[in-house]
């Protein structure tokens, strides 16, 4: 099966910069794929590599099998998109639909898609940032695209217009759409996505589920007396560690009940025992060189 996205040793350097290096990307069908890196890691030059948008220096883009350009499979939000201010956000998609000989039924669908019908009648330059991010969206999908690219789509939205584009997004994927999205943000590409590819200084430095993202957590016990606690869970399990005044377990987290029950059979107290998420953001940071790199 072809993939809707497959870059293959793809490279874009400006002079003695290497915004893009040696990238191998694969976006499956159907996900919501995250691309993820601090600013200047080189996600928008990746995102206009696979738009036919700049030329690749060396390498190879395919979007469904085929070199980028015959865009009608795909749909992108890029630049922040240039809408007339003075037109309702309605009368500004027939616009573009008519330019795109798309018919002017879908215009309601895509207002529809984007939770915008209610509004769609007022014009653009009163629309929050976050209305005319989704308004942006709407223009993407309106040759009903298989896949939209979307860089930085929450971008300066505040929290509510996050959580707007998350649910919209989401629906998206559900409907059958593949999705690919850049951001900085950690955070937001876990909520969002199924899969994040972490890009650094041009290289992706990690491309793994959110899944797996989230796993590596630990247990983490406290327990009295501490020492007669390691000295009974060190027979029982590989990995035993001492932070502290805890100690921490790489078990699964339904593993706690039994540890439980034989720290009390032991006699040992038990004054707590509770699942320790990773810390992402520290996962994030560690992969793309530290804080002094950070976003
Ligand atoms: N036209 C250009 N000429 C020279 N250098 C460029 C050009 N476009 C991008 N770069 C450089 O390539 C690197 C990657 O930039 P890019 O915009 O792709 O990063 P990014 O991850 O999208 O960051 P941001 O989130 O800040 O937009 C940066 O060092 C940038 O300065």
């Amino acid at each position: 099966m072809t993939l809707p996205v497959e870059t293959t040793a793809l490279t874009k350097r400006y002079g003695p910069i290497a915004a893009v290096e040696d990238l191998h990307l694969s976006v499956r069908a159907g996900e919501v794929y995250g691309f993820l890196g601090p600013n200047g890691a080189g996600k928008t030059t990746t995102l206009r590599m696979l738009l036919g948008l700049i030329r690749p220096t060396s390498g190879t883009v395919r979007l469904f099998g085929a070199e980028p350009g015959g865009l009608g499979r795909v749909g992108a939000l890029i630049e922040g998109p240039a809408f007339y201010p003075y037109l309702s956000g309605r009368v500004n998609l027939k616009v573009l639909a008519d330019h795109a000989g798309v018919r002017r039924g879908r215009v309601e669908e895509v207002l529809d898609v984007v939770s915008l019908t209610d509004r769609a009648k007022d014009r653009y330059a009163t629309y929050s940032l976050g209305m005319k991010q989704r308004l942006g969206l709407a223009a993407a999908l309106l040759k009903e695209p298989e896949l939209v690219v979307l860089d930085e789509p929450t971008n300066g939205l505040d929290p509510a217009g996050m959580a707007d584009m998350r649910v919209t997004l989401r629906k998206l994927a559900a409907d059958g759409c593949t999705v690919l999205l850049s951001s900085h943000l950690l955070a937001e590409v876990e909520q969002i996505c199924d899969r994040v590819g972490v890009l650094d200084r041009g290289r992706l430095v990690s491309e793994t589920t959110v899944a797996d993202l989230r796993a590596g957590g630990a247990l983490r016990v406290v327990a009295e007396p501490l020492e007669a606690a390691r000295d009974h869970l060190c027979r029982l399990y590989r990995e035993v560690r001492v932070d502290g005044v805890a100690l921490e377990l790489d078990v699964d987290p339904g593993e706690a009940g039994r540890v439980n029950a034989g720290l009390v059979g032991a006699g040992i107290t038990v004054t707590e025992l509770r699942w320790h998420e990773p810390d992402l953001e520290q996962t994030f940071l560690a992969l793309t060189g530290g804080a002094h790199h950070a976003a």
